[in-house]
């Protein structure tokens, strides 16, 4: 593979001025400079800067000078945005009048207002002088996650668009989705997120799923025609640079993992990859540039999880990143989902030729999840390591992706893997379901909880046919709503993450401040409000949330 810059601009990828303005820590987050508008040409700057450093001993800038430079040729973050609230926003959606807790009722349509504050519009400036911003123009507004997140994300934009729905903003939702195709259509993937930076990496691949949402609750058959290609496009991007055939006892597997070939410190985190990477040799430098982007591109960046060690095991520090070698339970899980969908799609549209295609890549698939990544003795998949051919047996959510993908041909083992949850000690906190049960300080493990995941764990639960899976659905949708509340009361704001003890408490650890907004949290609970309303309850219950988890384990293990 050619290895490459995480772009070409010589202003927000590469270059000195991007090196010297990181290293010198002018803001507290790196991300902060990659943000800024440039008042002129790319080209000129690049030439004022070499002037400009000429003067100084070994070419290197004092910060006093380089606060000069940024005033004179930058200006702040946010000038790419214009005004706009999102037209089809109107006040009493009908999914309101199901949450029966007047509490949650009320905070359900602070939430679905949020929207309005979450949404922008590019300007058309980002369209005609495209190499004055780091923005990537898309023509569609957008709903963005909040804080420093300024920009439309690929994965987060499933649950935005699936709350979007339930706030009956369906134009919203297909200008979102219409701009993913428009990146598709330019890069022939989607990339991580809206700025140059994140354009040579993805984020887990949602964008059909994000179509399915929208034709349920539309119908519309053209435009799953209109966006088809685009999918079919994005689909053999995986399969031709994110895939990987192994060979098992004279059979080959292909499945899919993270593997970006970027092998420069990330733009928006510049400085502390390059510390990360100090006295390592350049080579091997390179090689975890590449790992650190990977992670990113998982979407769970970072985390123990992608942790593998000297001796091949799961383990270590941040600097044993090895996401590429990984092959992950849920991105396998969520392209599983892609080729049923693409099945369907065609199905629908009366393609039958290419409906068997994907049918088959799916049966394909299903037997390769068995076969790699199920764990009959655990009653879990696990993600695959390619450095010892083993699994990976520590607790992650992820290990029950392939329940909510429906990856599975048998289902018993669906029932296997609720017992797996069940005594995994993922069920033992109060808040949530933890990413992992490591206190690494990373933010994608212990004590964080994630919206998407506590998401895609509750839909797996809940759409099995077994009474006692789907009241522990309900009971980790109550924890999880009951977390979003009490921080909400506490700081009146919804965070990216939040910690899974404590009473109402955000996340916190890895790289930059816990963020509010925030886009897929407001749209997980939506969802959960929606589909729980009759339920759900805002407090004064006979259960404390405290004993609930305790409980449950307990009816649980009589049960089985
Ligand atoms: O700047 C650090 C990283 O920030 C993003 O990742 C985190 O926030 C995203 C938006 O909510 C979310 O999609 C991702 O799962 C989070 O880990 C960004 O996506 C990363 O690429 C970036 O390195």
């Amino acid at each position: 593979d050619m290895l490459l810059a995480p772009c070409d601009s010589q202003i927000y990828c590469t270059g000195e001025v991007l090196r010297q303005v990181q290293m010198a820590k002018l803001f507290d987050d790196d991300k902060y400079f990659v943000d800024m508008k440039l008042t002129t040409a790319p080209e000129v700057v690049v030439e004022a800067f070499a002037n400009l450093s000429s003067g100084f001993p070994n070419k290197t800038v004092p910060s006093s000078e380089l606060r000069k430079f940024l005033q004179t040729y930058f200006e702040e973050p946010g000038k790419e945005f214009e005004q706009w609230t999102p037209p089809d926003w109107h006040s009493k959606p009908k999914f309101l009048s199901r949450v029966s807790d007047s509490k949650y009722r009320s905070w359900a349509e602070e939430l679905h207002s949020l929207w309005k504050s979450l949404g922008r519009k590019i300007r058309d400036d980002v369209r005609d002088h495209p190499e004055l911003y780091s923005q990537i123009y898309t023509p569609h507004p957008v709903v963005v996650p909040g804080g420093r997140f300024r920009e439309l994300y690929y994965w987060d934009s499933y649950w935005v668009i699936n709350g979007l729905l339930l706030s009956e903003m369906t134009e919203t939702a297909r200008g979102m989705i219409l701009n993913f195709v428009y990146l598709v259509e330019r890069y022939g993937f989607v990339p991580n997120g809206g700025r140059v930076y994140y354009e040579r990496r993805s984020q887990p691949p949602f964008l059909p799923l994000m179509v399915e949402s929208f034709y349920e609750v539309t119908g519309d058959k053209d435009f799953l025609r209109q966006v088809l290609p685009a999918l079919e496009t994005e689909y053999s991007f995986w399969m031709q640079n994110r895939s990987l055939a192994v060979s098992m006892s004279g059979l080959t597997h292909i499945l899919n993992r993270y593997n970006v070939p970027v092998d420069r410190p990330r733009p928006e985190s510049y400085s502390d990859d390059v510390e990360l990477a100090e006295g390592l040799s350049a080579e091997a430098q390179k090689k975890l540039w590449i790992e650190l982007t990977s992670g990113a591109e998982s979407g769970w960046d970072f985390s123990s999880r992608w942790y593998i060690d000297s001796t091949g095991r799961n383990n270590g520090t941040l600097r044993d990143t090895q996401t590429s070698s990984i092959l992950p339970a849920d991105l396998n899980a969520i392209m599983c989902r892609n080729e049923r969908l693409l099945a369907s799609f065609h199905r629908i549209l009366g393609n039958e030729e290419k409906a068997a295609e994907y049918e088959k890549a799916l049966s394909a698939r299903i037997k390769v999840v068995e076969s790699l990544l199920w764990d009959a003795e655990r009653g879990a998949w696990f993600d695959f390591s390619l450095v010892n051919e083993t699994r990976h047996t520590s607790f992650y959510p992820s290990n029950l992706a392939p329940l909510w993908a429906q990856c599975y041909s048998n289902p018993e083992m669906a029932n296997q893997a609720v017992q797996y949850l069940t005594g995994s000690g993922g069920l033992d906190y109060p808040n949530g379901v933890p990413t992992s049960l490591r206190e690494s300080g990373q933010q994608w493990d212990m004590p964080n909880a994630w919206p998407p995941l506590q998401h895609m764990i509750i839909e797996g639960l809940s759409g099995l046919n077994s009474a006692h899976a789907k009241e522990l659905a309900f009971s980790l949708a109550q924890r999880w709503i009951q977390t979003n509340w009490r921080a909400y009361i506490k700081y009146e704001a919804m965070f990216e993450k939040y910690d899974v003890n404590g009473d109402g408490k955000p996340g916190g650890g890895g790289e930059y401040e816990v963020q509010l907004g925030f886009g897929w949290t407001n749209g997980a609970a939506l969802q959960l409000l929606n589909q729980y309303g009759d339920r759900l309850s805002s407090g004064g219950s006979v259960l404390s949330a405290s004993v609930l988890p305790g409980l449950v384990y307990s009816i649980l293990k009589s049960l089985f």
